[in-house]
């Protein structure tokens, strides 16, 4: 399997017949996506308490909490950002 096992841990994807055709797409984009999240932003916790890494209960491993976090864009990606 592509990414070594531990990349497929939790089969995001599904298996077999009916497993997901977007796989490929989806482990490029996610990379990509990530990336301009951090390059464009600066990020930071709503307080000085830690995240809260519990986890919910259901099959896709929610987080017990939601994570809510603040974002303000890089001072470099400002002037990129507002021509969009
Ligand atoms: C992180 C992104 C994604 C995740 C975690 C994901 C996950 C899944 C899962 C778990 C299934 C069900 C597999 C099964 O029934 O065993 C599925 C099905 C499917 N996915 Fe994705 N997917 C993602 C992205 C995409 C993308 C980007 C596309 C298309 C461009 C796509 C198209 C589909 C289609 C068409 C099915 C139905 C396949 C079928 O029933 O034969 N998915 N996906």
């Amino acid at each position: 399997m592509e990414g070594g096992h531990e990349a497929y841990k939790f089969v995001p994807f599904g298996l077999g017949r009916r497993a997901c055709p977007g796989a490929g797409l989806a482990n490029r984009v996610m990379g990509l996506a990530l990336a301009a999240l951090i390059q464009c932003f600066e990020w930071e916790r709503i307080s000085e308490e830690e995240v809260d890494m519990s986890q919910g209960t259901g099959i896709t491993m929610p987080k017990a909490k939601p994570l809510e976090a603040m974002c303000k864009s890089r001072h470099s990606m400002s002037t990129l950002l507002s021509q969009l």
